[in-house]
């Protein structure tokens, strides 16, 4: 199974947000990480088809998506940033307006819905309407109505936005439970979700897919490059200046800094294992030194 998304170029008016990116994709779960506008909701909807890329092809099992004859619809699920309820609908009679959209009989549909409606924890209340549901709720059940029709191409935009912890953990489990034989593309902010469900990180920069791989390969980059300090209280805006920060504690001798920096912030800061977090805020350098 393979995904190709081929020299993908997006521009809105006369902003550029995606130039010329190619990356190909086999079974497994990939993390979408990049700042605000980096064009992670961009490349996941011309991956499904939902807007055109002024630029490029997208590639399943060797055909072209875009080719009205492939009928790559049927196997793509899609949970957008922007997913709308019917809010007078109550979960299991969504789920099944969703299942019908998709083409499932009735008898398929009535048991997926109940099997995704108790995998997503939602079993309990399936017969209440959605406007009742809390934020995480909700996320839920898109995520549900994205798993359907057993998806072959799953993309998530920013699944776990809303969810309580105890519902991310439900949520990776999901996952990992249905990421067989699956490409499952998903967006965050939120770095340790990608970095406990995605087999494979692409980092989105520049415009490009600039990085990829796993947590471990990724954090490589800045190995010998993150260092922990202490420093006074009034030298720490000196310090964000001049480094990303990407943690600060206080204690009682003072604030520790983590900062990343290619040689050594202040005499007394020690080297420190890099982790996906201190990476991200790598990428993010132009955004934490503004
Ligand atoms: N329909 C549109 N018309 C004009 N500009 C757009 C449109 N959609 C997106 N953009 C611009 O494209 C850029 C990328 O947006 P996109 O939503 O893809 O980023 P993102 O990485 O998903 O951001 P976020 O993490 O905030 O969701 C932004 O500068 C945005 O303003």
């Amino acid at each position: 199974m393979t995904l190709e998304i081929n020299n993908i170029t997006k521009k809105f008016e006369k902003n550029i947000v995606l130039n010329d990116i190619s990356v190909a994709l086999e079974s497994g779960v990939y993390g979408l990480l990049g700042a605000n506008g980096s064009g992670k909701t961009t490349l996941m909807r011309i991956i499904c088809g939902v807007i055109k890329a002024n630029e490029g092809t997208v590639i399943y099992n060797g055909e072209d998506t875009n080719e009205k004859s492939v009928p790559f619809r049927s196997i793509l699920g899609f949970l957008p940033q922007d997913f709308r309820y019917y809010p007078d609908f109550t979960g299991l009679k969504f789920l099944l307006y969703m299942a019908a959209l998709k083409g499932l009989d009735n008898k398929t549909a009535k048991e997926k819905c109940n099997e995704l409606l108790h995998l997503i924890g939602l079993e309990a209340v399936k017969n209440k309407k959605i406007k009742k549901y809390s934020g995480g709720m909700k996320q839920r059940l898109g995520i549900a109505q994205a798993m359907i029709n057993d998806p072959k191409v799953l993309i998530l935009d920013e699944p776990t936005v809303g969810l309580d912890p105890k519902e991310r953990v439900r949520f990776r489990n999901l996952i990992s439970s249905f990421s067989k034989e699956k490409i499952i593309i998903l967006s965050t902010h939120i770095v340790s979700d990608v970095e406990y469900i995605a087999d494979e990180i692409l980092i989105l920069n520049n415009r490009k897919v600039e990085n990829r791989g796993t947590a471990v390969e990724l954090v490589k980059e800045i190995e010998g490059q993150v260092w922990e300090c202490i420093v006074q209280p009034a030298a720490a805006d000196e310090m964000r200046a001049k480094y990303i920060v990407s943690n600060e504690k206080h204690e009682t001798e003072g604030m520790i800094l983590r900062v990343i920096s290619k040689e050594q912030p202040t005499r007394n800061a020690t080297m420190v294992q890099p982790t996906l977090e201190d990476l991200y805020l790598y990428y993010l350098r132009e955004e934490v030194g503004k």
